[in-house]
């Protein structure tokens, strides 16, 4: 019956796993699927492909959100319709300072709402932070899986190529990397009541303004060493769903 459907996704309003993760590629939400017991595709509709299986026994969820918050946004908001309480987005970007290289992985603490989404749902002063819980789930199993990671504030910004309008600088501001939709995961978080995190697997940055004189590479998502910072970040995401899921992030 469509009605026990979500209207966006097309994800079923009940029996999800309450723990999740979230990609932007549909092609790496089959990925980090692969690596659960009894995976299975639950539905598949627009850019929102969604799958279940467990994790070192512990149900989970695994969905993409496509490029950018405004659709991002739609299956945050449904997945928790759908009763998922907490989500971790495990996602791509690029690097903003020095000593943060292609591979490593981005602990987000909080990121910079330049969304495209959030700024027409609440004033721009309320933040997007990531809970607790989660940086240091997130940091425990970088840790434990012997991943470079670093953590930091990330910038979620809602346009991917450079315009004709200078990038505003932050330079300063301690930025640590820039992506495109994880403050609009922190603020529905916020909103819901979930828990909700972020990694990212750096790949290079896509506008000459945010290299750094460290030599942080340009931006190419299709590298040996993008790859295996994948590989490392799918499991890092699973562990700390596991890890929250037990209450054992700490
Ligand atoms: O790899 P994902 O999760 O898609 O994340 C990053 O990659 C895309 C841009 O190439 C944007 O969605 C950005 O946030
Ligand atoms: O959104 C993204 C992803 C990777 N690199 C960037 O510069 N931006």
């Amino acid at each position: 019956m469509t009605q026990d459907l979500l209207p966006v996704t097309r994800i079923p309003r009940t029996g999800l796993p309450p723990h999740a993760i979230v990609v932007g590629d549909p092609a790496r939400a089959a990925a980090v699927a692969a690596l659960l017991d009894g995976s299975e595709e639950v539905s598949y509709h627009r850019e929102y492909r969604v799958f279940s299986g467990s994790w070192k026994g512990v149900p989970v969820t695994v969905a993409s959100h496509g490029v950018g918050g405004p659709g991002a946004i739609l299956l945050f908001q449904e997945l928790a319709d759908a009763g998922v309480r907490a989500i971790v987005r495990f996602g791509t970007a690029g690097a903003m300072k020095p000593g943060i290289g292609d591979g490593d992985l981005v602990i987000a603490e909080a990121a910079v709402r330049d969304d495209g989404v959030t700024q027409q749902l609440l004033p721009p002063e309320y933040p997007a932070v990531a809970a607790p819980e989660a940086v240091f789930a997130l940091q425990r199993a970088a840790r434990e899986a012997g991943a470079p990671h670093h953590r930091g504030i990330v910038w979620t910004r809602a346009a991917f190529q450079p315009g004709l309008i200078p990038l505003f600088s932050y330079d300063g501001a301690g930025l640590a990397a820039i992506e495109m939709e994880l403050s609009a995961l922190l603020v529905t978080a916020s909103l819901r009541g979930l828990v909700a995190g972020g990694v990212l697997v750096i790949d290079g940055a896509n506008a000459d303004e945010l290299v750094d004189a460290a030599g942080t590479s340009v931006y190419d998502p299709h590298r040996e060493v993008v790859a295996a910072g994948v590989e490392r970040g799918a499991v890092v995401s699973l562990e700390a769903l596991r890890l929250l899921a037990e209450g054992n992030e700490l």
